[in-house]
């Protein structure tokens, strides 16, 4: 049977298929009955002409004809129920999606209509969407209501757990010709196990075992040997196969075998996908000292190896190599010793990040479970770090299918730290003021637009704290309409992050206050689980994480303004590193930045981006971008690193300009020991003296290389150690889910970073930090600067004020309501709230920020909700 006559035998006996409108059943048995007449033919043939009664018929042939068929069907029955067929339809609304289409629209067949006709066979079981769709929805909508929307509702939601069932809305979907156009949205990311890739041969034997094995005796024959011996040879296997010719076996007995630790590369594949290389390079390490030549250096990838990733590889090796050893001109000899000993580096890789439980939770239910998640928490909980997480994991599983991720950001910042764009620029819809009919008409127009909306299974939001509600709203009812799918979104899993009390939407010029996502109507519907994350891995103080935790609810104590007050105090620390300073205003930010540059002595050298794309969207595309059109720098400058360049040297690293120098030159310092001589503090003479030498050695080159000059930065990595670097142009792009580059920016990778606004700063960690909330306009504003600072030593607050420091008090009962939720779940102890509920307990979580931190559900689809500890609680109602 192929991979067609499964599918549709699965999603004939599915609950998927009932829901299916009739011109789709009749297009999928269709194509099949065509391409396999006969009794599947016959079968579907019948039911192309009466869908309703055939179904029936084919469900039960389906079931009865052995365990066989049956088994998918009944495997995949429950799963689909819940994926494809949860409550949808916001309460504020009728479900009538055609109210905001196109007025063009044909009269269509509806789903209503379908439902009604449905055969008796067909009576709704606990799964059946087209019933419990609206069953859940009531009960659903109430229980988030509940939580999020009226203030006493909680009770009214429990009392309602066992209301009488609604019929569907009739006639609430209208289909068009071209809707089905990309029929394969509709089986979400669900396939049947036979129309997936053929499964993987069973495991190669454990390469441990194999390795360790091989070098005890030289006498091991191909035969025997690690199954690369079933790759045809290739033309490097010449130097490969002489280190074990015969003649030049060590002598017989075994020889002391080594312990050897595997190569990287073949740790990381599949043993079952071993390939010409991986045989060489096993072999190469597996080969025993007197055989042959020296095992080589431990490599990533092999000269011979030529495919592009391998090439890739090594390009990036070698520039990071070049970059590493790079040599401070002006730093005594001792101190470019230490700059370019081996260890720093590997002292620094150590210190990778490993998920707590309850990101790793999140990353389940997002992954594994294929939930639509929120999920919340104080800032420096690692929101970001595990919003970067799933969308690796999740790129990871579309990997074939790419444009079924979609991640976006409320701003464009926040969109370049996630490597995402805009939600606006994803949607297609522009600023986005019209009204929903008008936008999908618009996206309709644009074939890439609508082709994201129909192709994206899962759409990622990050700080999603900025994004107006209204626009939530339109956005939800736009996919509802755009891919024909009454569910939340068109049935998309949102994995959408944020902190609320963090920076809110900015309010249009129209309206006098942002309205918060939480506020849209479609908000509790779309969501299917809030977590609350709990664990603060920013702040290691507890008290100082406890202070700003009250900031964060706006409400401190007398005893947190003075703690406050006190970091009045100036920084003070011996290294020459100076401190970030955050503004309110961005006219402060660029004045502090012009002023300390202008204060720096040396001439300036101005470094112009070169962008690239469609003129008429570029500027556009690029104004959010963090990497500046323009920027000028002096030696001496404090710059902030905006890309990841490894474990340690990230995106917020800070340092400082101590030269300029072209990569031949540094090459040249880093590998001929260019530093001999330099005596230290006397960073001038020791640039000329270097300086003199490097251009007579560029005299010899023959001028291939780039000999602009480029910042040397010594950056305090985030181990603390000290790393050089010679900052040469990097790539930004804004690029589609299908990779194509809409817009590019070569440009440093570095800021001016003595100053920020304090809306740039959202996001990040920051070592040092100088605040000054005198100008603060902001609900959360406050907050946010404060808790970027990684301790109270390395933090000074100026113009702290009681007054500043203002929660919104929407998001207060936002986030108190998901805490009564939570007690009244305590109490009632709902059974069904363990299917989904965060189990893991964090008690370094409560002893760092003072939260207990579970997370329960609450209702049939399964609310997580955040459990604050009493004084929290306390805090919290008084809003
Ligand atoms: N599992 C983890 N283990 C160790 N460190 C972590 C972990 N998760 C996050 N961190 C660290 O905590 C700091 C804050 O993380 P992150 O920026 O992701 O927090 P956030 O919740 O997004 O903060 P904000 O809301 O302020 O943007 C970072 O320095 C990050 O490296």
């Amino acid at each position: 049977m192929n991979a067609g006559a499964i599918r549709t035998r699965i999603l004939i006996s599915s609950p998927f298929f009932r829901a299916l409108p009739r011109r789709l059943v009749s297009r999928q048995t269709h194509s099949h009955a065509c391409a396999r007449p006969g009794v599947n033919a016959f079968t579907f043939g019948r039911i192309s002409t009466t869908p309703d009664a055939m179904l029936g018929r084919a469900r039960d042939r389906a079931q009865a004809s052995g365990p066989r068929s049956a088994a998918p069907s009944s495997s995949v029955k429950p799963e689909l129920a819940k994926q494809l067929f949860p409550s949808s339809s916001p309460h504020t609304h009728d479900g009538n999606i055609a109210s905001w289409a196109s007025s063009s629209q044909k009269p269509r067949p509806t789903v209503g209509a379908n439902a009604s006709a449905r055969p008796p066979s067909f009576k709704p079981a606990a799964h059946d969407p087209l019933v419990s769709r609206s069953n859940n929805s009531q009960s659903r909508a109430n229980s988030l209501a509940s939580i999020c929307s009226n203030a006493g509702s909680f009770q009214e939601e429990l009392g309602t757990s066992s209301r009488p069932s609604q019929p569907y809305p009739p006639s609430s979907v209208y289909i068009a010709d071209d809707d089905f156009s990309d029929d394969n949205t509709l089986e979400l990311d669900y396939e049947c196990p036979a129309s997936l890739p053929p499964p993987p041969p069973p495991p190669a034997p454990k390469p441990a075992a194999t390795l360790t094995s091989a070098p005890t005796t030289s006498q091991i024959p191909w035969s025997s040997s690690p199954q690369g011996h079933m790759f045809p040879p290739a033309l490097p296997r010449k130097n490969i196969l002489k280190r074990f010719l015969p003649e030049e076996a060590p002598p017989p007995g075994p020889p002391a075998a080594k312990k050897r630790s595997l190569p990287r590369r073949w740790a990381q594949r599949d043993t079952d996908a071993l390939g010409d290389d991986d045989v060489q390079e096993i072999w190469a390490t597996q080969a025993p000292k007197p055989l042959a030549t020296p095992a080589p250096k431990k490599q990533t990838a092999l000269p011979w190896d030529t495919t592009q990733s391998a090439t890739k590889e090594r390009r990036k090796q070698l520039k990071n190599q070049s970059k590493k050893s790079g040599v401070e001109p002006g730093f005594s000899t001792e101190e470019m010793r230490e700059v370019t000993d081996e260890h720093v580096l590997q002292k620094t890789k150590a210190s990778a990040i490993s998920l707590s439980s309850e990101q790793q939770h999140v990353i389940d239910l997002v992954v594994r479970q294929k939930q639509s998640v929120f999920f919340t928490g104080p800032a420096g909980t690692g929101k970001s770090v595990l919003m970067r997480a799933i969308i690796a994991e999740l790129k990871k599983k579309w990997a074939r299918d790419p444009e079924r991720l979609s991640v976006t950001a409320s701003t464009g910042l926040a969109a370049c730290n996630i490597g995402g764009q805009t939600l606006h620029s994803f949607s297609g819809i522009g600023l986005g003021k019209e009204d929903v009919p008008t936008l999908v008409k618009k996206i309709r127009k644009n074939a890439k637009a609508k082709n994201r909306w129909l192709r994206t299974n899962t759409l990622v939001i990050d700080e999603v704290s900025m994004v107006d509600g209204d626009l939530f709203d339109k956005l939800s009812q736009i996919a509802r309409t755009i891919r024909n799918n009454g569910r939340p979104f068109g049935g998309i899993q949102l994995v959408i992050t944020g902190d609320f009390f963090q920076l809110p939407p900015v309010p249009d010029g129209g309206k006098k206050e942002a309205k918060f996502a939480f506020d849209a109507a479609t908000w509790n519907t779309s969501i299917d689980h809030t977590i609350g994350l709990t664990q603060v891995f920013r702040q290691k103080d507890p008290h100082f994480a406890g202070i700003l935790n009250e900031m964060r609810l706006g409400r401190i104590s007398d005893d947190t303004v003075q703690t406050f007050k006190d970091l009045s105090r100036p920084l003070g620390f011996d290294d020459g590193l100076s401190y970030t300073e955050l503004f309110p205003t961005r006219q402060e930010v660029e004045r502090s930045n012009e002023s300390r540059l202008r204060s720096l002595d040396g001439p300036l050298v101005h470094y112009e981006a070169h962008d690239s794309g469609d003129p008429s969207l570029r500027d556009r595309l690029l104004a959010n971008m963090m990497a500046p059109k323009g920027l000028a720098l002096k030696k001496g400058a404090q710059v902030m690193l905006i890309k990841n360049m490894d474990e340690t040297l990230v995106n917020g690293s800070l340092g400082k300009v101590i030269g300029f120098m072209n990569e031949m030159t540094f090459e040249l310092w880093s590998t001929n020991g260019a530093g001999e001589g330099l005596d230290s503090g006397d960073e001038g003479e020791a640039d000329a003296g270097s300086k003199k030498k490097i251009k007579a050695f560029s005299r010899d080159t023959d001028g291939s290389k780039d000999m602009k000059e480029y910042p040397i930065v010594r950056f305090t990595s985030t181990d603390g150690s000290h790393r050089v670097l010679l900052c040469i142009p990097e790539d930004w792009k804004v690029e589609l889910p299908t990779g194509e580059v809409q817009a590019s920016r070569k440009q440093l990778p570095l800021i001016l970073a003595w100053a920020l606004s304090i809306h740039k700063a959202q996001g990040q960690t920051l070592e040092r930090v100088k605040v000054d909330l005198g100008k603060v306009f902001e609900k959360g504003q406050a907050y946010v600067a404060l808790s970027r600072a990684v301790s109270k030593q390395g933090l000074q607050v100026l113009r702290f004020e009681k007054s500043k420091v203002m929660a919104h008090p929407r998001v207060i009962q936002f986030y108190n309501k998901l805490y009564s939720a939570e007690s009244a779940v305590k109490t009632k102890k709902s059974p069904s709230m363990a299917d989904f509920a965060y189990k893991g307990t964090s008690t370094k979580a409560s002893k760092t920020t003072g939260y207990s931190s579970t997370s329960r559900s609450t209702g049939r689809r399964n609310v997580d909700v955040i459990d604050l500890d009493e004084e929290e609680a306390a805090m919290a109602a008084y809003g």
